[in-house]
């Protein structure tokens, strides 16, 4: 897969970097700490597995704490998902959320689907906490209730950024939050001279959140990096 790989060899000039680069082995050092600090048990272990058996990049320990604490701070009930994989970050919005809280997570792969169902029973979340909707992300968020959702976290196609936010912050409540997933990672967002696509949808979603008058945004690089706004002025 094309984000591994990246990651893979990012990953690799990393560590031949920190051989030799005071400044890289710090970074390195933090990292590992702030991975570290955010404790995971056997159930994300387990899913974290599956994810790698299948191919599919989950959030890292760090950023999945941070969804969490988002999802408490806002009192989520109601989450949507955009990119549901085999349910680390589920399972990280799950636990920040209301006891009663109803994660709605969307995939266009079955097989993920069933690999993240497995992942949220073996956790002990019934099938009323999670709804499942198997299908292209921009189609089903367009059917989804306006209004009617505390927080949207997408973390799948970077070119569709820009719809998942057009279509996620007219989800959300006053005062909910979206987040998008990996806007630092593989693209070099910073990267001046660079023009391909995904690059140029993440620079035109961080754009448009920034100047948002109904939005309070920032940018947390924590993992692959999240773009996260507040609803501060009528979403919809
Ligand atoms: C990076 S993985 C998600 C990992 C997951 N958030 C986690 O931490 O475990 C991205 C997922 O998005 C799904 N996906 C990508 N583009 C999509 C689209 N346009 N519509 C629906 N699902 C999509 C992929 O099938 C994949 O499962």
């Amino acid at each position: 897969m094309v984000l591994r790989s990246a990651r893979v060899r990012r990953a690799n000039l990393s560590r031949v970097t920190s051989e030799t680069d005071p400044t890289a082995a710090l970074a390195d050092a933090v990292s590992g700490f702030v991975d570290g600090f955010a404790a995971e048990d056997d159930v994300i272990t387990g899913a974290r597995g599956r994810a790698r058996e299948l191919g599919c990049p989950a959030v890292s320990p760090a950023t999945g704490a941070a969804l969490g604490l988002l999802a408490t701070t806002v009192q989520a009930r109601s989450v949507v998902e955009i990119g549901t994989g085999t349910g680390v970050s589920g399972l990280h919005l799950l636990r920040g959320m209301t006891a009663d809280g109803v994660l709605t997570t969307i995939d266009w792969e079955p097989e993920f689907h069933r690999a993240a169902r497995r992942v949220f029973t073996s956790a002990g979340y019934p099938s009323g906490r999670v709804r499942t909707i198997t299908g292209r992300a921009l189609d089903v968020l367009s059917r989804l209730t306006a209004g009617g959702y505390d927080l949207v976290f997408a973390d799948a196609t970077l070119v569709e950024y820009r719809g998942y936010f057009d279509q996620g912050v007219q989800l959300l409540r006053p005062g909910g939050v979206i987040v998008l997933h990996n806007v630092l990672a593989d693209v070099h967002i910073g990267e001046d001279g660079r023009r391909d696509p995904e690059l140029l949808a993440l620079r035109d979603v961080a754009r448009t959140m920034r100047d948002d008058d109904r939005l309070r945004p920032a940018v947390l690089p924590l993992g692959g990096g999240l773009l996260a706004a507040a609803v501060v002025g009528p979403a919809t």
